[in-house]
């Protein structure tokens, strides 16, 4: 388990720093399931969880969200059947922060609850 789950996320600031391309694979690294992604001209974190049915996809989905709370961060979230689909960017600075990467991290997490 990355060490990015003992973390917490702080404030998100207009002025945050993004993670910088220096930073980026070692935080990719902490984080292998997940895949960066440009939408919009935004860098974002992904990750599909594949469930046996869209009942615990559901589930998972609340617990992310009750993870988003905790965090005060917040992901995009697509539930669908049997799929949630999780991604995490930071929209104060239209990019990525470390905030993003700890909140992956601690999706991740949840699995193994
Ligand atoms: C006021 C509130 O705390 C801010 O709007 C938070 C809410 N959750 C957030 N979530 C994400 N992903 N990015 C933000 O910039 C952000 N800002």
């Amino acid at each position: 388990m990355s060490e990015l789950t003992a973390m917490k996320c702080e404030a998100c600031r207009a002025d945050a720093p993004k993670v910088s391309d220096e930073e980026l694979p070692a935080l990719m690294r902490q984080i292998p399931d997940w895949t960066p992604v440009v939408r919009e001209g935004i860098l974002q974190l992904e990750r599909v969880y594949k469930f046996k049915n869209f009942k615990s996809a559901w589930a998972f989905h609340g617990k992310v969200a009750e993870l988003a709370e905790a965090e005060g961060h917040h992901p995009a979230l697509l539930l669908e059947w049997g799929k949630l689909t999780v991604t995490w960017w930071s929209h104060s600075i239209k990019g990525l922060h470390k905030n993003d990467f700890i909140c992956a991290a601690k999706t991740d997490a949840l699995l193994l609850e």
